[in-house]
């Protein structure tokens, strides 16, 4: 029982604050580079590192109703924590384990040479942390949640609203924190990018949230497990369903509620706490289209802002750097909306429950990508290196006039041929590695054409494009904005030539054959723009981060508190589950839509998902509006009395007492508790 009171909570609550915001770090921080391990440590393509995140992000959401269902039947939910939370340390432990490249790389190149150990273990250990991230979020809001006494509703609803404090701000300092650690080099035979370290900074987490947990032990208020409360829901519902159909007939009289066919062989206390998931359940269902779009966030708008320019003057802000915003705004959002919103709402007499949310997004995914080829088409490019301007005629095309030191990029299908070209007009046939998307993280994809009957060196500070043979192309090296200056070199000669760049761009530099060195060579290089710079300022992003963590607020933080105070007393664990389901299947919707309906036009999905959402929200509203608020408590208690009245009558009845001790031996944690903190108040 809660004996110490600090300002009116519970001591044992700060314990459990502590926990989730270790636990979040652990999460969000692992999630941030997991996307990167797969793609340069497990050398995954895009699409396979993309559908492996969203599986794992959607399993999460899934494995709640696992660990809500051994929480509240079976196990109870501190024990619950305690035993997922360890199955969770070593799936960190496992990813920050399987990222160290020195274990299999035998010769010491750099690179892992058993790349199935690396793979199996990864997986092995995300397994185990999607079953216990998820299989303890439910028990931990609820497992806070019981720590309040029946008349502490007010503390209550502060301590969901800390909580989620605790989430955002453990997950805001992780995603800062561990793509930090991931840039650093280490190892012990080469030093590669450090995706041990970036995992094993979480795995301590998780373990510091263990410890932390295990220390507030002997202050938590622990509510028993009822028996195998979900097995008895199921057959309870299987019964009420048969008995109904088998009632059909329009002779037998009609029941209140269809659940009230299982009067036959099942107490009035069970239906009754059936009623109030169902009624719940059945609110949930319009909301996974919240995090349809919620969830978009690290997808399509982190890939929005790739195509953005991240300047801010002093910061340049890199694309998956945005998401911070999130967390930024909750830990902005979630006091004003308390302190000053909420309160003005109320004393402005509006019953606002606030769960309920609208909000349009905003779309102003910008066009730099160039037109590319299709797969039966090739790009050319038409570079001419005299000092005269020429006529070129093409296949199928009008004859052109190519000035001199100018290209002239051309589609054509793949087997047209091209004869007669003069000996000054290049024909550069882009390669099939040329770049069709922007270049990470706002760098600037650089490649060099040599037009010069001798080989030249070419490099930067930053990047080194080697030699390059006559009338052949460099690969691509990524360039940071700002000016950079080239240093083209052919045996003991060389020459400079600087230019500026601006985020997300791609080049193609032509070096001509009329290159002298020893001189300046800014006009022997021409600069081609395969890929436009960003234009379109990140900030604008904001507007709609603004408005969806506005909505989170508003909806997210409520629906926690919500789903715990209508849920009934054996089942809070299990409808915190049904609102973490919600989440997965919301990020279903993404993936269907994203992956299999593949709506070309990225403005047609966003209007599609906004005006999804406005429907849903009409509909929600007016579900929200015929919603009546219940107190569980209360309803239990009036059947607890009434099956203490009908025991006092049945006593002589043979058999009958001993059910009914059962069914007072569950619920009698709960009055002593609440006996116990009402005699504190
Ligand atoms: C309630 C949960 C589905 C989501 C919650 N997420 C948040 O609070 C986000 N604002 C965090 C951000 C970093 C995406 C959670 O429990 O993680």
């Amino acid at each position: 029982l809660n004996e110490k009171l600090v300002c009116g909570y519970p001591l044992s609550i700060f314990f459990i604050v502590v926990n989730e915001f270790c636990e979040r770090f652990s999460y969000y921080g692992m999630r941030a580079v997991l996307v990167l391990y797969f793609k340069y440590f497990l050398r995954w393509d895009d699409d396979l590192a993309t559908s492996i995140y969203h599986t794992f992000v959607a399993l999460c959401y899934l494995t709640p109703i696992l660990g809500a269902i051994v929480a509240d039947s079976w196990l109870g939910k501190f024990k619950t924590i305690i035993y997922l939370s360890i199955v969770y340390a070593v799936g960190q432990v496992a990813m920050a384990v399987s990222a160290i490249h020195d274990i299999t790389d035998s010769d010491r190149d750099g690179t892992p040479d058993s790349m199935t150990f690396h793979i199996v273990l990864s997986m092995v250990g995300l397994f185990l942390i999607a079953l216990g991230t998820g299989g303890i979020k439910p028990c931990v809001a609820a497992f806070g949640g019981d720590q309040f006494g029946e008349h502490q509703d007010r503390q209550r609803r502060t301590f969901f609203s800390v909580f989620y404090l605790c989430i955002n701000g453990g997950s805001l300092l992780s995603t800062i924190i561990t793509p930090v650690l991931r840039a650093q080099e280490c190892g012990i035979y080469s030093k590669q990018k450090c995706y041990s370290l970036a995992f094993g900074v979480p795995a301590a987490l998780m373990v510091v949230a263990l410890v932390v947990f295990i220390i507030g032990s002997g202050m938590y208020y622990k509510a028993e497990p009822q028996g195998n409360i979900m097995l008895d829901v199921c057959k309870c519902i299987g019964f009420a369903i048969k008995n109904r159909y088998r009632h059909r007939s329009k002779q037998y009289p009609k029941r209140q509620h269809w659940m009230d066919w299982a009067e036959e062989k099942y107490d009035k206390l069970l239906i009754a706490q059936i009623k109030m998931v169902l009624k719940v359940l059945f609110l949930y269902i319009p909301l996974p289209m919240f995090w349809t779009l919620f969830d978009q966030k690290g997808s399509r708008w982190t890939l929005q802002a790739t195509t953005m320019d991240g300047n801010f003057g002093a910061l340049v802000i890199q694309p998956d750097q945005m998401q911070t915003v999130n967390p930024i705004l909750i830990l902005t959002l979630v006091p004003i909306m308390d302190s000053l919103i909420y309160p003005l709402i109320k004393k402005c007499g509006l019953n606002f429950t606030s769960n309920f949310y609208f909000s349009f997004i905003l779309s102003n995914f910008q066009k730099t990508l160039p037109t590319f080829p299709s797969t039966s088409q090739s790009q050319l490019k038409l570079l001419n290196m005299g000092s005269n301007s020429v006529t070129v005629k093409l296949p199928g095309n009008d004859a052109l006039i190519l000035p001199a030191a100018q290209v002239y990029p051309f589609i054509n299908n793949c087997n047209t041929k091209f004869t007669n070209l003069l000996p000054e007009v290049i024909l550069f046939k882009s390669a099939t590695n040329d770049l069709t998307s922007k270049p990470q993280e706002g760098n600037n994809a650089i490649r060099f054409v040599n037009g010069m009957k001798t080989a030249v060196n070419v490099s930067t500070a930053a990047a080194d494009f080697g030699l390059i043979e006559p009338f052949y192309y460099s690969n691509y090296s990524q360039i940071k904005n700002g000016k950079a200056t080239f240093t083209l070199r052919s045996g003991s000669q060389s020459c400079e030539y600087s230019t500026n760049f601006g985020f997300g761009s791609s080049y193609t530099f032509f070096i001509h054959s009329t290159l002298v060195f020893g001189s300046n060579c800014q006009d022997s290089v021409t600069a081609v723009e395969d890929i436009k710079p960003n234009s379109v300022h990140m900030a604008l992003q904001i507007p709609q981060y603004f408005f969806i963590t506005a909505g989170e607020v508003m909806f997210s933080v409520t629906g926690l508190e919500f789903s715990y105070s209508q849920a009934p007393s054996n089942m809070k664990a299990v409808l915190q589950a049904g609102w973490l389901f919600t989440v997965a299947i919301g990020n279903f919707i993404v993936l269907i839509v994203a992956e299999l309906a593949k709506i070309p036009k990225q403005w047609a999905e966003y209007v599609l998902f906004a005006s999804l959402l406005v429907a849903v929200c009409v509909i929600f509203s007016i579900m929200a509006y015929f919603y009546t608020y219940i107190d569980p408590t209360e309803i239990e208690a009036q059947f607890k009395k009434k099956i203490n009245e009908d025991d006092e009558d049945d006593k002589s009845k043979p058999g009958k007492a001993e059910v009914e001790m059962v069914k007072r031996d569950s619920i009698k944690c709960h009055d002593e508790y609440d006996k116990a903190t009402q005699t504190k108040m």
